[in-house]
């Protein structure tokens, strides 16, 4: 138990530390300030402070309900299970292809024995069957839906965007337009596909790779994704390097030319505050306290299998410190900390709930045709996308049990974009705060999920609940 030895930390002993060097204020405020103009969110600015680290503040007033901020993702992922319920784009996560697709899509799926085992979905009254009791629709009518063969009443006022496949060739991405199929596979994808075009030195290797993180734990998916893009940027940055300067002699110069190109490509994910992800990982409620050494050398050794498994899929070695088990503790421990749950409404729950609030008159004869859908998919024709991403803005605001601030998708955000609202009035000059728990609960246990982040709150509503 927990005698997993990386001779990567060790070989590269130096250019970890400097990998894990949190940045100075002076890199904090030229890389926030680009990403703030990029957002266009000139109302609010990251500041570090003493006593939190960085922070984010207002800088002008807003009202309640305002849009703060719309913030794009570093690195997301939907998770595995909800692949089965949710057809999306896989950059930025919108829904894809049509209300038909997604429907018989899910119950071909279903047919095959295939189904979702967290799926969070809810009837909420619309008169569907429950799960136990769905009603079966003929194979022929599900691909009638999946090859757009049979037009459901009234889905061409939920249109989709048409679904583009993977430029790698493979059958897991797929895309609402080129541009997302392009920016993944420039930022990540490329490396981390198992189609035909894949530049991974070996898709088997992938495969293993994915095969366990879905039988583990899916989060290993999007610390790859953070080392893809790192890889990938490094050689762009190389690339553009040599054009520039000649050709060099890249024999071992992590020191002279190679280090700081991986050390500049890693920029956006040395800006996210960090710890070791099994010194950090909140202990589930199954494990004792009395076996927390044991469950934390556990993680560290599932994460040294998952690293491995990566290693054999997409090495580079003049990206070798990136291989390290300590950086890749830290990428998952900094989605520990900060990850925002990455949720987009489904259009099928839309469609069906228009369908219900039909006038009568019309109501009875569509639904003849609807209702033996709804039935089959059952209790789940809601479930919205899930998943889990690093939001680069986002992920400074601090947290406090009074927030000003909350993550809200509103009916107009149709994609992953983290959306964050004003809770009150916010003044000039204030911290931008959110909450990163159940703000309802009582003090002890508000402070004893948050003694997972690292910190006892004392935020003005704590202080006075703790007298
Ligand atoms: C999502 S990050 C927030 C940004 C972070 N302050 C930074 O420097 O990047 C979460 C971490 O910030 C710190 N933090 C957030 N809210 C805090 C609070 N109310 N009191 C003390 N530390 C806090 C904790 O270390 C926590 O693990």
């Amino acid at each position: 138990m927990g005698t997993c030895i990386c001779p990567i930390d060790a070989q590269f002993f130096d250019q970890v530390a400097a990998l894990l060097t949190p940045p100075t204020l002076p890199q904090i405020q030229e890389y926030f300030e680009v990403l703030e103009a990029k957002r266009h969110c000139s109302g609010l600015k990251v500041k570090p402070d003493a006593k939190h680290g960085k922070g984010v503040h207002s800088e002008v007033n807003f009202q309640e309900d305002d849009l703060i901020l719309k913030d794009e993702m570093l690195v997301g992922a939907q998770h595995s299970s909800n692949k089965i319920d949710c057809f999306v784009c896989s950059f930025c996560f919108r829904f894809i292809g049509s209300i038909e697709l997604q429907i018989g899509r899910k119950l071909y799926l279903q047919e095959l024995g295939v189904s979702a085992v967290d799926g969070s979905g809810s009837s909420d009254g619309i008169g569907c069957n429950t799960s136990s009791e769905k009603t079966r629709i003929p194979q022929d009518t599900i691909q009638s839906l999946m090859n757009s063969n049979l037009q459901l009443p009234y889905s061409e006022n939920f249109p989709l965007p048409l679904v583009v496949p993977c430029l790698g060739g493979c059958k897991e991405a797929y895309y609402c337009s080129k541009s997302c199929a392009e920016a993944d596979w420039d930022s990540f994808h490329s490396l981390l596909c198992i189609g035909h075009g894949s530049s991974s030195p070996s898709t088997e290797a992938l495969l293993k790779f994915v095969k366990h993180a879905n039988e583990t734990n899916d989060i290993f998916i999007l610390a790859a994704k953070v080392i893809s893009f790192t890889i990938l940027r490094y050689r762009k940055l190389k690339a553009a390097h040599v054009q520039r300067e000649g050709k060099h002699d890249s024999s071992n110069q992590f020191d002279s030319c190679i280090f700081p190109l991986l050390l500049e490509a890693w920029k956006s994910v040395s800006m996210g505050f960090k710890r070791r992800w099994w010194d950090c990982i909140a202990l589930p409620e199954d494990v004792d306290s009395s076996e927390k050494v044991e469950f934390r050398m556990q993680i560290k050794d599932l994460a040294f299998e998952s690293l491995q498994l990566l290693k054999e899929a997409i090495y580079d070695k003049e990206c070798a410190p990136l291989f390290s088990l300590d950086i890749y503790g830290h990428i998952i421990g900094m989605f520990e900390l900060n990850n925002l749950d990455l949720v987009v409404a489904s259009p099928v729950e839309d469609y069906f709930l228009y369908i219900d609030d039909l006038p009568v008159s019309q109501k009875k004869e569509v639904e003849n045709l609807t209702k033996p859908f709804l039935d089959a998919l059952g209790d789940d024709y809601s479930i919205s996308c899930q998943g889990t991403a690093f939001f680069p803005l986002q992920s400074c605001m601090n947290h406090s049990c009074i927030p000003n601030a909350k993550a809200f998708k509103r009916e107009e955000d149709k994609d992953g974009q983290a959306t964050i609202v004003a809770l009150r009035p916010i003044f000039k000059g204030e911290e931008v705060t959110i909450s990163y728990i159940d703000e309802d609960l009582p003090y002890d246990e508000r402070q004893e999920l948050l003694a997972d982040y690292g910190f006892r709150c004392k935020c003005p509503r704590c202080i006075e609940e703790q007298l």
